[in-house]
C-alpha cells in the first residue's frame, strides 16, 4: 500500500512494506515502486532497512546513516534493454546517497541528541543470514553492515535522478565474538526499539530538507489517474520508504 500524508508542509508518500528479491520477485518488480514514485513527482527518496553490523563500533539498535553501498546482489536491476525515458544506460554511482541529506541528518541527530553512525551497506541476496565466515568477508570487503534489500531500489533511484537518503538499523552483530544467533523475530524487536529515534530523525529531515514545486515536465508521463493524484499532492512530494514495522 502507498500511504499518503503530510509532514510539516511536505507531502509524503510511504510504501507500507517492500518487495525483496529473496521472496521470488524479479529485480524489475522489486524496483518498480521506485519508478512509479518518480512519475508521481517524488523528488527525494528515503530508504530504511534492518541489517547485521560488522563494524565493532556498532551495537544492536545503532542507527547507521548509509554513506555508500556495495552491490553483491545476484542480478542487476538495470540489466536488459535500457529505456532512455527513465535514465541513461550507464549510471554514475559516485554519490548514491545524497551528501547534502547526510550532512543535514547528522546535524539534526546532534541537535536531538540521537547517536548516529555512518557506514557502508553491503547487499546480499538472502534469505539466509550470513555464516560467520560470510560476516568476516563482508568486513574484509569494506562494508560496515549487511542486509538483503535497498541496493536495487537505490540503483534505480539513481537511474532516475532521485536524490536518496538511506538509514539502517543494526538489529544483530555479525561479529565472531559477540554473535549468538539471529532470527527474524530478534530483527523486528531490535528495529522496534530504534523506532522512536529513527522516527524523530526522519521526520525532522523531511521538514528541513529542501523541496521544489513540481516542474511542468514531470507531468508528461502521468496517466489520467496519476494526473488527479498529482493535483491532490500539489507542491511538495517526498517519499518515505519505511518498512511497516517502523510505523
Ligand atoms: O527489508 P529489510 O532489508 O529492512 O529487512 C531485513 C532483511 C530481511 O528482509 C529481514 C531479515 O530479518 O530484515
Ligand atoms: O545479519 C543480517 N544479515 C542480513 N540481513 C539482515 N537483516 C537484518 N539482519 C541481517
Amino acid at each position: 500500500a502507498l500511504v499518503f500524508g503530510t509532514i510539516g508542509v511536505k507531502k509524503v508518500v510511504a510504501m507500507q512494506g517492500r518487495f525483496h528479491f529473496y521472496e521470488g520477485y524479479s529485480m524489475k518488480e522489486v524496483t518498480f515502486p521506485v519508478r512509479v514514485l518518480k512519475y508521481l513527482g517524488v523528488e527525494k527518496l528515503i530508504v530504511s532497512n534492518a541489517s547485521g553490523g560488522v563494524n565493532p563500533n556498532y551495537k544492536v539498535g545503532s542507527i547507521v546513516i548509509i554513506k555508500d553501498h556495495i552491490n553483491f546482489m545476484p542480478e542487476h536491476p538495470l540489466r536488459g534493454k535500457n529505456d532512455e525515458r527513465f535514465g541513461p544506460r550507464f549510471v554514475n554511482m559516485s554519490e548514491p546517497y545524497s551528501v547534502e541529506m547526510i550532512a543535514k541528518a547528522k546535524e539534526i541527530a546532534q541537535e536531538l541528541n540521537i547517536e548516529v553512525h555512518d557506514g557502508v551497506y553491503l547487499g546480499l541476496q538472502g534469505p539466509t543470514f550470513e555464516t560467520l565466515s560470510e560476516y568476516r568477508m563482508v568486513k574484509i570487503l569494506g562494508a560496515d553492515c549487511v542486509g538483503m534489500s535497498t541496493v536495487p531500489e537505490v540503483i534505480v533511484a539513481r537511474h532516475m535522478e532521485l536524490e536518496t537518503f538511506g538509514v539502517s538499523i543494526i538489529t544483530d552483530m555479525g561479529d565472531e565474538e559477540s554473535i549468538l544467533s539471529v532470527s527474524h523475530k530478534e530483527v523486528l524487536e531490535a528495529a522496534k526499539k530504534a523506532e522512536p529515534n529513527l522516527r524523530k530523525l526522519v521526520k525532522e529531515l523531511i521538514v528541513r530538507v529542501n523541496g521544489h514545486p513540481l516542474k511542468p515536465n514531470q507531468m508528461h508521463c502521468l496517466s489520467i489517474f496519476e494526473w488527479h493524484l498529482h493535483h491532490c499532492l500539489k507542491w511538495y512530494i517526498q517519499f518515505l520508504y519505511l518498512p511497516t514495522f517502523f510505523w
